[in-house]
């Protein structure tokens, strides 16, 4: 009972309101009811705005469960209020400390995740974190009795290709040649099909689990740690930012507070849905504008007094390329002495490059998502988080 440690291992570490995160308290619908949630991952990027919108806009929750490898200092603010939060800290790749978190829970949305396309984990690490720990998430469910999972999956497990095929306002239909080396986009790929194939388990009471895997584009909004980057880029180099990739190359973007809500949609309807929905990918979607990388972070840098220069004369693409290998091998050279890890490297360069944007409404129809978050609201919301940043220009 409200064991400190929040596992069983105690190895996990419980903070805030002590909640019973044992293996033994059997199938969902026990001690914590109807409305418990948890929210692996809650602490990151996504993961705070998940946390946030359950609270806002989940009227029946009673209780959420926060876990996540590190644990964030906001998490204190929100223990007040009416639902009972948890904080959890505790691994996706311990297979016990999983499972005391999930025990008694409703549902389990699952964004925990190693986001690293520029070489600082090694392939392994990603691997263990993003499969195993995935096959963790699925399997505690199936011992607690926990029925419903949404995983966040990724735009990248379908593509940009290795051939640099463009994906053009395509859907969840179209079809596309999705051929991954990198050890990122192959182990979303691996962990989405983990999740689709665990739809329809028989988990602990009997029940069918019920699964589905949420597909975001490139996220944007408060928080976004490669926004920050580049806007302190900007600012040492004197207000500026050199265009690198054509402003022909569109990205698909999408605002992290609409990501947020439909994971919490979705999470909502996967009960009464559950014949549609499970088993189904929904790519994420809203009213942002297709824009290339580029020009799509100016919307949010250029009113906080960065521009963007022009520089296709001067940085041609070979000369990209060249600059993303020297960086690969010195990431290679430098590795036994330090971790240099660059955001320009060939695989980085060819996403940058390659044009990918979705078109669709497939969450709108199964399970009646539109965007909370407007364009206009998303843009103002980012840029006053821009603004509000150490050592902004404003
Ligand atoms: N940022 C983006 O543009 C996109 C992200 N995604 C996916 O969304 C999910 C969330 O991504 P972000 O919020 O951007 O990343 P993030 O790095 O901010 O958040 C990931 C969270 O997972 C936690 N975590 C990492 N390893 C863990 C472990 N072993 N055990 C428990 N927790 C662990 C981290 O501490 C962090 O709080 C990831 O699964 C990612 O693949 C998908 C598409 C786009
Ligand atoms: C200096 C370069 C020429 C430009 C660097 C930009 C890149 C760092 C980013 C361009 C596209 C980004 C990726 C894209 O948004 C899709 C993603 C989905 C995910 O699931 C994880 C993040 C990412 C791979 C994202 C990473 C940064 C870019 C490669």
């Amino acid at each position: 009972m409200g064991q400190e440690g929040g596992g069983a291992s105690g190895r996990g570490r419980c903070v805030g309101r002590l909640a019973r995160a044992s293996t033994e308290d059997g199938p969902s619908g026990g001690q914590f009811g109807y409305s418990g949630s948890v929210a692996a991952g809650g602490c990151g990027f996504l993961g705070e705005h998940v946390v946030r919108m359950l609270l806002q806009r989940e009227p029946r929750l009673s209780e959420l469960r926060v876990f996540d490898l590190h644990l964030g200092p906001w998490l204190e603010e929100l223990k007040t209020g009416p639902v009972q939060v948890t904080a959890i800290q505790g691994d996706v790749t311990q297979a016990h400390e999983v499972a005391a978190a999930v025990a008694g829970a409703h549902v389990v949305i699952h964004a925990a995740g190693l986001v690293d396309v520029f070489g600082r984990a090694s392939p392994e690490t990603i691997h263990k974190v993003n499969v195993q720990g995935t096959k963790n998430v699925i399997e505690a469910c199936v011992q607690t009795g926990t029925r419903f999972l949404v995983y966040t999956s990724s735009m990248e497990v379908v593509g940009p290709n290795i051939k640099g095929h463009p994906f053009y306002r395509g859907n969840e239909d179209t079809p596309y040649e999705a051929v991954h080396k990198h050890p990122y986009p192959c182990s979303k790929a691996q962990a989405e099909r983990l999740v689709l194939e665990a739809n329809g388990r028989e988990v602990r009471g009997g029940l069918p689990l019920v699964t589905c895997a949420l597909r975001p584009t490139g996220i944007y909004g408060e928080g976004h740690q490669i926004m920050r980057d580049f806007y302190h880029q900007g600012l040492r180099l004197g207000g500026r930012l050199f265009r690198a990739i054509p402003a022909s190359v569109e990205h698909g973007r999408v605002y992290v507070g609409n990501v947020a809500w439909m994971h919490v949609l979705v999470a909502r309807e996967l009960e009464q849905r559950a014949a549609l929905v499970g088993g189904q990918v929904y790519f994420c979607y809203d009213k942002s504008p297709y824009k290339s990388y580029e020009d799509f972070n100016m919307e949010f840098l250029g009113p906080c007094g960065l521009r963007l220069v022009e520089t296709r004369l001067l940085a041609p693409y070979w000369l990209l390329m060249l600059l993303a290998a020297l960086n690969a091998l010195l990431q290679w050279l430098l590795r036994p002495l330090l971790l240099y890890a660059p955001l320009l490297n060939p695989y980085t360069l060819a996403v940058a490059n390659t044009t990918f944007t979705v078109s669709t409404d497939k969450a709108q129809r199964h399970f009646g998502y539109e965007p909370l978050f407007s364009w206009e609201d998303s843009r103002t919301r980012t840029i006053r988080w821009v603004q509000a940043m150490e050592g902004s220009a404003q």
